[in-house]
């Protein structure tokens, strides 16, 4: 087993409780003074890792069920029938490796891509009970995601409404649901890589298998404990340079830890592929100069897809955008 994929600690994220802000702050900042000592706890979870845990959250028990029992069908289906669906993009796509798969839906909450992609994966009396639960969670999910980009726009001290309007009111979700096999010979190997995820947030669930490991500022690697009713939530590439900086998008990876199999699903809050990131001025001073030029979605996307060296996607965004 590799000895440095084996060595990490647990770490206890920061837990937030979402259920004590409003889904939205008023511009008054005497409205917002109640929430100062939780807005200061994101923000410094924000900059130190990057990630945290989201409890409190109000996603329905019974949804949660339902869509980890909808995913584990849809990730038990045979090969061949998981593989109708590969590289059916933009709609969805099926991604396989030997230990490790993921099938996507883009633009899930706001559109039917599980509806479209259902019919060939699900038979016809489950598909809509299938494509039905998968919105509605990735509705809920999306819900959730607005509420955090408000919490963290009030964590960095800006207004609230004018930023989320202006740049974040276009953001789209995609689900993702990913299945992890292993076996005796797997365990402690990297099951997916370390990276960063190139979008505006992430909100992941995870089984109680556990395996997600993130990288401190200093360079070591934590475990996150599975924590049942929680949410682990990272910033994302974009909010990281839309932040100036500020906050972290770190790098993570998954390790296998033992026999069973593992899941996750992630929810990734995505900005349009041609929209400009770029960091108010109201995050830049002398403390704090401009850390990256402006850039379009698309375009780091490309980057990072591009990048032959898996160990250099994670720093694709400084390379690309870095000032
Ligand atoms: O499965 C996990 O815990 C992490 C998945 C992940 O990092 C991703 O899908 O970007
Ligand atoms: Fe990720």
């Amino acid at each position: 087993m590799p000895s440095s994929l084996q060595s990490t600690h647990e770490i206890d994220l920061p837990l937030i409780d979402i259920s004590q802000f409003p889904q939205d702050f008023d511009e008054q900042e005497v409205n917002r003074l109640q929430y100062l000592p939780g807005l200061a706890k994101l923000s410094d979870a924000c900059k130190e890792w990057g990630f945290f845990l989201l409890v409190n959250h109000g996603v329905p028990q019974e949804l949660l069920q339902k869509v980890q029992t909808v995913s584990r069908d849809l990730l038990s289906m045979p090969a061949e029938v998981k593989d109708r669906v590969t590289g059916c993009n933009p709609i969805d796509s099926y991604y396989r490796s030997p230990n490790y798969e993921s099938i996507r839906f883009i633009n899930i909450a706001n559109s039917d891509s599980a509806g479209e992609m259902s019919p060939k994966i699900w038979p016809q009396k489950e598909s809509s009970y299938c494509c039905e639960t998968l919105g509605t969670y990735a509705v809920c999910l999306s819900n959730l995601a607005q509420k955090i980009i408000k919490m963290i726009l009030a964590s960095l001290g800006l207004d609230v409404d004018s930023f989320y309007r202006a740049d974040f009111e276009i953001c789209s979700s995609v689900l993702r649901v990913n299945g992890y096999s292993s076996n005796e010979k797997s365990i402690g190997e990297e099951a997916l890589l370390a990276h960063t995820d190139p979008v505006c947030l992430t909100i992941l669930y995870q089984d109680d298998v556990g395996g997600l490991q993130i990288r401190s500022k200093e360079g070591n690697w934590f475990t996150v404990k599975p924590r049942s009713h929680s949410f682990v939530v990272n910033v994302g590439d974009c909010l990281k340079a839309w932040s100036n900086g500020r906050y972290r998008s770190a790098e993570h990876r998954v390790v296998y830890t033992g026999w069973k199999d593992r899941m996750s699903i992630g929810l990734f809050y995505v900005f349009p592929d041609d929209a400009q990131i770029w960091a108010p001025t109201e995050l830049v001073d002398e403390e704090n100069p401009r850390r990256y030029k402006p850039f379009i979605n698309s375009q780091l996307k490309h980057e990072i897809r591009t990048n032959k060296e898996d160990k250099e996607k994670a720093t694709a965004l400084e390379r690309f955008a870095g000032i």
